[in-house]
């Protein structure tokens, strides 16, 4: 055995026991490092399961989440903000506190929520970002940071791309604020882009008080806001698109000889309407004055529903108080008299507005038109004529497709002259100009006693007596005309 051990192998001349100690010595030295690699990843385990139990990042960051894409949405949605009180379509909600909300874009977003009313945003990837967008991203643009929970930033180049480069065939309105195009996003959903001119004044102003008003707003009856873009200079809101045109156009343009607004479609829209801000008068905490309701700011779907629009000039109230603006806004016409004269704002200068409204969709004519004879020039002054001299039926628009029963012309007049009341401690408020108008008979319900046919005539007479003499008080006939104008 020592023989054999000590004979010189071919393996350098070395001697047998001289390799046999190497073999036996490397393959000690593998298995030490074999056993220090096992032990330094199940310490590299361990530690990384106790991380998971107790968070080394900031306390305040809560959640990273990314969107996941959502289905495409079609153009038109079924009522998606059915009327929680059937009545008034009113369920009181705090702008402090926002629904949860869904992006409305199918894009990737990630946004990380900081605090409970914070979070950071990083613009979505979509499909069609460029790559020069994505470069942006991946070397990483600032994200911006938002205090509103609610809606989407939507980047320009989304923007551009939906509007085909804010293509001028794709402008839609103009307002005094701004162009608003028709855009398509890349989930398909119709939008509303307005383009706010950047003049660091009012514009940028509206921007904001706009964005902080309606962002959380939801009822059927108000054109919703999707979101926003803040890019350098560019100011942008997004809203979803409603594809009847407005009002004023249906109103005032060339219909024909024939208006396809039937009288209860007329009422429909004067109804929505009065939900719609009587949503942001008595539904909203604090209240909102919308300070521009006009036949322009009332777009229509295709099925005539109104959409309250144009919240650019809204003004968010205390609950008790009356807002003193230095700045007297509006349009020319439905702007309330102690409103013009002394910048006192209130809910009640918007149900000015609402009633001068109301008279323009009766009668078709604007509310001031100097392009009549000097005694026709101001709506209500007419108006109030037409009715003291006991012709309502005049007052009614020619295009009309066929006259409504006097009762109701005269219930809608009655209401139209409340709300323009010179008084505007005596103007009823919103949700009442609603039950009024909602009564599916009539305002006087409450007068019908007698029942049966007879009974039912009695109660007609009685309610046209009560409609007579309400009208009376409301300065639509002679005598208290006077009283009012004073
Ligand atoms: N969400 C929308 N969907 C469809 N069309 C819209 C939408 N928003 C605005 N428009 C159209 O663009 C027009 C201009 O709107 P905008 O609110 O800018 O101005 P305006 O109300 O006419 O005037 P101003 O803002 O000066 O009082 C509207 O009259 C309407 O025809």
């Amino acid at each position: 055995m020592a023989d054999q051990l000590s004979k010189t192998t071919s393996i350098f001349g070395l001697r047998l026991w001289v390799v046999l100690g190497v073999c036996v010595g490397a393959a000690f030295v593998l298995l030490l490092f074999l056993i220090s690699l096992w032990l330094a990843s199940k310490r590299t385990r361990q530690k990384s399961s106790s991380k998971q139990s107790v968070p080394d990042v900031s306390k305040e960051i809560q959640e990273i989440k990314i969107d996941p894409p959502k289905p495409h949405r079609t153009q038109i949605q079924a009522d998606p903000y059915p009327d929680p009180d059937p009545s008034t379509g009113i369920e009181r909600q705090s702008l402090l506190l926002p629904p949860e909300e869904e992006s409305p874009t199918g894009y990737h977003g990630i946004h990380i929520e900081i605090g409970k009313d914070h979070r950071i945003s990083y613009p979505g990837l979509s499909p069609h970002t460029s790559g020069e967008a994505r470069g942006d991203y991946v070397a990483g643009v600032v994200p911006e940071v938002s205090h509103l929970g609610w809606g989407h930033w939507y980047t320009l180049r989304e923007l551009e791309v939906s509007t085909n480069g804010f293509a001028h065939e794709k402008i839609i309105g103009e307002g005094g604020y701004g162009i608003v195009y028709h855009g398509v996003l890349e989930d398909n959903t119709q939008v509303a882009v307005k383009n706010l001119l950047n003049n660091r004044g009012q514009a940028e102003k509206e921007f904001k008080v706009e964005v902080e008003a309606i962002g959380r707003v939801r009822h059927k009856n108000l054109v919703r806001l999707l979101g926003y873009c803040a890019e350098g200079a560019h100011r942008m809101l997004v809203y979803e698109y409603v594809n009847n045109g407005n009002l004023e156009q249906w109103l005032h343009g060339d219909v024909g000889p024939c208006s396809p607004l039937t009288w209860d479609i007329r009422m429909n829209i004067i109804l929505g309407t009065a939900k719609g801000l009587t949503y942001l008068h008595e539904g909203l905490e604090p209240k909102v004055v919308h300070r521009d309701i006009k036949s322009s700011n009332i777009l229509l779907d295709k099925q005539w529903n109104p959409k309250v629009s144009d919240f650019g000039l809204a003004k968010l109230l205390g609950s008790e108080s009356s807002y003193v603006t230095t700045r007297v806004m509006g349009t020319f016409g439905y702007v309330a008299p102690e409103y013009a004269s002394t910048g006192m704002l209130n809910e009640r200068s918007d149900v000015y507005s609402f009633g001068i409204l109301v008279m323009e969709i009766i009668s078709g004519r604007n509310p001031v038109d100097y392009s009549r004879p000097p005694e026709e020039v101001n709506l209500i002054e007419w108006l109030k004529k037409m009715v003291a001299n006991r012709n309502p039926e005049g007052v009614l628009d020619p295009k009309l497709p066929e006259k409504p029963t006097s009762r109701a012309l005269k219930r809608a007049l009655l209401v139209a002259l409340r709300c323009v009341d010179p008084n505007a401690q005596k103007r009823p408020k919103l949700g009442h100009v609603l039950h009024m108008l909602e009564a599916e008979e009539s305002p006087f319900k409450d007068d019908c006693r007698a029942g049966g046919d007879a009974g039912q005539a009695n109660h007609n007479n009685l309610k046209d007596e009560l409609i007579e003499k309400r009208m009376a008080e409301s300065g639509g006939y002679e005598g208290a005309v006077h009283t009012n104008d004073a």
